[in-house]
């Protein structure tokens, strides 16, 4: 009821022992608070909370024009509704070393388990975007050891995310990003987020490369297939995220929905693929509520279905 009991000292524990547990960690991207708990419910063993999506459900594009205070609040909303640990897309970390400071404290006190910074320049676009430019090794660096300086909890994860693999086609691209992943763990970094990898053989190279846990990016639309959960476990991914796969599962219905609301005028067609009222109210857990106080809440509408 109301959020997790689960405090986020404990959470980022748990996310530290799934890292090294050498089983992949799941997390499909909350794209809503509402979806925290159904990805909990559903056995996964984390949620990922996406820059791009943030952006998208505001209507802009994903270029860095989302706020530290935008961010940290959806960081809160999403982290407090799952006992789970969640991990937030902080993008290139809203400034200079000092404002990654500032970020790292902010995302601290809104309960997530961890963040990763990019050594994309500003304005950053999505990473499997042609055309990204990166900063140098000197100030990638700085981002991540300024993030790892500020945390207060040492429990919370720091993951430096290196674009530099989209900057430079071949095998040319991919050696400065095995490059750059041995600077970024030199200086801290916990994880280690290779934006745009093409294949798997090139997840076996970072792999290879570092020693700390490495993560995936699953985005559909990218620079590569999906691969699957067995497959990236198999070249030993640690992590895998979903980013933005539910936001677009979500917008192919809603836009499915309302052409066929427009065209025949009802959305009884729709009924079977709707989320029904009782499914809704199981994931706001009604029942914890009706049991805290009776006297205000009582859901027994007559005349609701489902
Ligand atoms: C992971 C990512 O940073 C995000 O904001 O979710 C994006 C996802 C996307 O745009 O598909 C990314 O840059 O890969
Ligand atoms: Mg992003």
């Amino acid at each position: 009821m109301l959020s997790s009991q689960v405090d986020a000292r404990a959470k980022r524990q748990a996310f530290r022992a799934g890292l090294e547990s050498g089983r992949l960690q799941r997390f499909p991207g909350a794209f809503t608070p509402l979806t925290a708990p159904l990805i909990q419910e559903l056995g996964f063993e984390g949620a990922y909370i996406s820059g791009a999506v943030m952006a998208a459900e505001l209507g802009l594009p994903d270029i860095g024009l989302t706020t530290l205070t935008e961010v940290v609040q959806r960081g809160h909303q999403i982290s407090r509704m799952t006992d789970l640990p969640t991990l937030i897309d902080a993008d290139t970390g809203f400034g200079e070393p000092m404002n990654v400071a500032r970020t790292v404290h902010e995302l601290e006190d809104a309960g997530v388990a961890g963040l990763h910074i990019e050594d994309q320049v500003n304005p950053k676009r999505c990473g499997h975007l042609d055309g990204k430019e990166v900063v140098s090794a000197d100030v990638a660096a700085q981002r991540i050891a300024a993030a790892v300086k500020a945390r207060r909890d040492p429990g919370l994860v720091i993951m430096a995310r290196t674009d530099v693999r989209g900057t430079v086609p071949g095998e040319q691209g991919l050696s400065l990003a095995v490059d750059r992943a041995k600077a970024l763990e030199a200086v801290g970094a916990d994880a280690i987020f290779p934006e745009a990898m093409q294949s798997l053989a090139e997840f076996e190279a970072i792999r290879a490369a570092v020693k700390v846990p490495i993560l995936a990016n699953m985005t559909e639309f990218g620079k590569s297939r999906l691969f699957t959960h067995e497959e990236l476990e198999g070249v030993g991914v640690n992590l895998v995220i979903h980013p933005v796969s539910l936001l677009r599962i979500a917008m192919g219905a809603i836009e499915r929905g309302l052409v066929d609301l427009r065209d025949s005028g009802t959305l009884d067609g729709q009924l079977d693929g709707m989320q029904t009222r009782a499914r809704l109210y199981e994931l706001n857990d009604y029942a914890s509520y009706s049991a805290f106080d009776q006297t205000l809440f009582d859901f027994e509408v007559p005349g609701t279905h489902e």
